[in-house]
């Protein structure tokens, strides 16, 4: 219990006293009002005439809610605290799920083993970016909204009716941000839950000019050979080891985008210089990702 200044009213004249106390900056907002009878003891600051001492508790301030990272419906943890969850669940109406990632990115697909800690058992939900309404299912292909900002770049980098190569589509975050500038894009993944969401979300945004590829990216250039623009490669732990396929998809005076996880400045530049030599090279930091590991762009534009 606190000691501090009250002000003694009526219970029943008690709101609207409150308020006038509150309007005047005389409350005190970290007790809690007191009933003493048939009054109600307000607590105040500093000592207006006909105040009194009285003894308060503490208001209860909500604690900070453990962290979280949300995607559209789902708030996803990297401790397993269900308590905590529930309170995620409670404080955030729009909140249907809470889960726990059992571990980091892996596999080809690129997939993290969620466990649900509370709400609806689901890894699926729906995320707004931009106006373009994204399904995902985070428990079956990739999806991070992480390179909002990034997909931006590019959309105003792009000229009108490019033609562009999403080797590593996803459900298609790039390819729906992109298409209303675009002439056509493929856009190519080798899970089929990523290809099937991907044709979901084509229809849920009406885009017309994307041709969804389930397959194998390294193929691409034997069948599509060289015709693309703008060429996109997010699939940063091994990007690199595709950019012979993507040089044959860019036609000259066309750009690849690699995104690479890189612990040194130009740390890819010479096996880029290596692969593709006639190009100029702009390397930019994206954001940082572990203790000296940090997510980079490439673009890489082919010589005319
Ligand atoms: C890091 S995710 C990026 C997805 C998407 N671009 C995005 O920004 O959300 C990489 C994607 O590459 C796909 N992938 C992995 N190996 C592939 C390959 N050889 N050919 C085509 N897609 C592949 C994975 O299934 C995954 O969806």
């Amino acid at each position: 219990m606190i000691e501090a200044w009250a002000v003694r009213i009526p219970k029943r004249q008690g709101e609207e006293r409150r308020q006038e106390l509150i309007r005047d900056g005389f409350i005190a907002g970290n007790l809690r009002p007191q009933a003493d009878g048939d009054d109600l003891l307000i607590p105040v600051t500093g000592s207006p005439p006909g105040t009194e001492r009285a003894l308060f508790k503490q208001m209860q301030t909500a604690p900070p809610l453990p962290r979280h990272e949300q995607v559209g419906g789902i708030a996803i943890m990297q401790e397993n605290d269900p308590r905590g969850a529930e309170r995620i669940l409670a404080a955030r109406p729009s909140t249907h799920t809470v889960l726990y990632a059992e571990g980091a990115v892996e596999g080809e697909f690129r997939t993290k083993t969620f466990s649900v800690l509370a709400g609806t058992p689901t890894t699926r939900t729906c995320y707004l970016e931009y106006g373009y309404r994204f399904t995902i299912d985070l428990g079956s292909a990739y999806f991070s909204s992480r390179l909002s900002t990034e997909r931006q770049r590019i959309r105003s980098m792009m000229n009108d009716g490019e033609a562009v190569c999403d080797m590593f589509c996803g459900v298609g975050p790039f390819p729906i941000t992109l298409a209303n500038r675009a002439g056509w894009i493929l856009a190519c993944d080798k899970n089929p839950h990523a290809i099937h969401l991907l044709i979901e979300n084509l229809a849920t945004n009406r885009t017309g000019n994307v041709l969804p590829m389930l397959g194998d990216a390294a193929r691409l250039g034997e069948i599509f050979g060289e015709r693309f623009d703008r060429v996109l490669m997010n699939l940063p732990l091994i990007a690199h080891q595709f950019l012979r396929t993507a040089a044959i998809l860019t036609r000259p005076g066309g750009t690849i985008h690699l995104y690479a996880l890189q612990e040194r400045e130009g740390e890819y530049e010479d096996e880029i210089r290596s692969i593709i030599p006639d190009s100029t090279i702009t390397e930019r930091f994206l954001r940082s990702y572990s203790a000296g590991r940090w997510h980079a762009v490439y673009d890489i534009r082919r010589d005319l």
